[in-house]
C-alpha cells in the first residue's frame, strides 16, 4: 500500500484542536481510498520554546525534509512568546527553507454558509508570496531605549522571487477564468512595487490569453468586499497577501473556514498545510475551534500528494457538513460535533 510519510506540527492554542480534527478526517480517508499516512509529531511551539529556548531543536529544518508533507496548526502564544519570535522561530524558516513560494489561498463560501457580504458567488484564489518581501526579516534596531532610537525593517524583492510568484499567478489564472489581479502599491512604494508592476508587465506578454490587471492595495481591499464578482486570481506580495487573506477569510464566514497550502512548485523539499488563522488565544481551551479551515488545507494536502480522489472526498464531506448548518454559523457547533458530522459524511 502506498504510504506518505507526513510531518504534524500542532503548534499552539487551536493550532492543537484544527490539527487533531484534520487529522482523523485524513487518516479515515487514507483508509476509504487504499493508501496509508504514517505521522510523526512534533511539539514545536511556544510551550517548547519556554522549556529549550528555541522553537524548534537546531536540526529541526533537516529533520521535516524527510517527509512526504507538513501538516500544520498555529504558532503563537503571545502572553508567554513574542509573537515576533515565534514566527520567525518555526512558520516562516519552514517557508523560506522549503522554498514553499506560493501560498495558496482558496476563498469560497461553501454551502450553508452566509458571509456577511451575501455574495453568493464568492470565490476567489489568492496567490500569496511567501518566502521574502516585507516578510524578509532583514532589518535592526539601534540606540534601544534612548530617545535616537531607529528601527528599519527592509522590504526584500528579488527579481527571481518577484518573477516566479507572478509567473505562477498568471498560470493559475489561466487553469481557472483567465483573469489576474495583481496586487500593487506603486503610487508610494517607487522601487518595489514599481519592478512588480514592471515584471507584471513584462509577463503578460507571455500570457495572451490572461487578462492581467493591477490594483493598488488599498483600492483592491476594497473591491474585495464591493465587487467580490469582478476578481479570480489575485497576486500579491507576503505582506498584502496576509492582509487580504483574512478579509477573504472574513468574507467566507469567518477565520474558520480558510485554508491554505505553503507550495515548493519544483518540489525540491516538503510542501506545507495550514489554515489561514492562528492560534486563536481568545477561544482556545473551548472547544469551539472550526476545524473546517484546516480540514480543507488537509483536502490540499491529499491533492498536492497526488491522492485527487481522496481530495475530492475530504471536500465532498465538507460541504456535505456546512449544507446540513453543522459548522455553518461561527461559535454554534463545537469542534468535535463538526469533526464528526464530516468524518460521518465521508461514509
Ligand atoms: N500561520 C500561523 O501560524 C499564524 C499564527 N498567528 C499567531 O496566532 C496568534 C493569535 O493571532 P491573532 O491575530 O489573534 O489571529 P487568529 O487568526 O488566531 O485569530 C483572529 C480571530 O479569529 C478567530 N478565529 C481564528 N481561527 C478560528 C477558528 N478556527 N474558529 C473560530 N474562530 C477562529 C479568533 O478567535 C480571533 O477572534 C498570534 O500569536 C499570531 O502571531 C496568526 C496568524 C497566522
Ligand atoms: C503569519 C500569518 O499571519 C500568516 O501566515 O497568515
Ligand atoms: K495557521
Ligand atoms: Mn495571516
Amino acid at each position: 500500500m502506498k504510504t506518505y510519510k507526513i510531518a504534524l506540527l500542532p503548534g499552539d492554542g487551536i493550532g492543537r484542536d484544527v490539527t487533531a480534527a484534520a487529522w482523523a478526517v485524513l487518516e479515515k480517508t487514507a483508509a476509504a481510498n487504499g493508501f496509508s499516512l504514517d505521522a510523526t509529531s512534533y511539539p514545536w511551539s511556544c510551550d517548547y520554546y519556554l522549556e529549550n529556548g528555541s522553537m524548534m531543536p537546531a536540526d529541526g529544518i533537516e529533520t521535516l525534509r524527510s517527509f512526504d508533507a507538513i501538516l500544520l496548526g498555529a504558532v503563537g502564544w503571545p502572553r508567554k512568546v513574542p509573537d515576533s519570535v515565534s514566527l520567525h522561530g518555526l512558520l516562516l524558516p519552514i517557508r523560506k527553507a522549503f522554498v514553499q513560494y506560493a501560498n495558496i489561498r482558496p476563498h469560497r463560501l461553501l454551502p450553508g454558509v452566509q458571509g456577511p457580504l451575501r455574495a453568493a458567488g464568492f470565490d476567489i484564489l489568492c496567490i500569496r508570496e511567501n518566502t521574502e518581501g516585507e516578510y524578509s526579516g532583514a532589518g535592526g534596531r539601534v540606540h534601544q531605549g534612548t530617545d535616537n532610537e531607529v528601527a528599519v525593517e527592509t522590504s526584500i524583492f528579488t527579481r527571481t522571487g518577484v518573477e516566479r510568484i507572478l509567473r505562477f499567478g498568471f498560470e493559475q489564472a489561466r487553469a481557472r477564468s483567465g483573469k489576474l489581479a495583481s496586487v500593487t502599491k506603486s503610487n508610494a512604494q517607487k522601487y518595489s512595487m514599481v519592478f512588480w508592476d514592471e515584471i507584471t508587465q513584462r509577463l503578460s506578454a507571455e500570457y495572451p490569453d490572461v487578462e492581467v490587471t493591477s490594483y493598488h492595495i488599498d483600492a483592491m481591499a476594497a473591491r474585495m468586499v464591493m465587487a467580490p464578482d469582478s476578481l479570480d486570481v489575485v497576486v500579491a506580495s507576503n505582506l498584502f497577501g496576509d492582509i487580504l487573506t483574512d478579509l477573504g477569510a472574513a468574507i467566507q464566514g469567518g477565520l474558520g473556514f480558510a485554508a491554505s497550502a505553503n507550495i515548493n512548485p519544483d518540489r525540491s523539499a516538503p510542501s506545507m498545510f495550514e489554515p489561514v488563522h492562528g492560534s486563536a488565544p481568545d477561544i482556545a481551551h473551548l472547544g469551539i475551534a472550526n476545524p473546517i479551515a484546516a480540514i480543507w488545507s488537509g483536502a490540499m494536502m491529499l491533492e498536492h500528494l497526488g491522492e485527487k480522489a481522496a481530495a475530492a472526498r475530504v471536500m465532498a464531506s465538507i460541504e456535505a457538513t456546512t449544507a446540513r448548518g453543522i459548522g455553518a454559523i461561527p461559535g454554534k457547533d463545537k469542534t468535535d460535533a463538526i469533526t464528526a458530522s464530516v468524518l460521518s459524511a465521508l461514509g
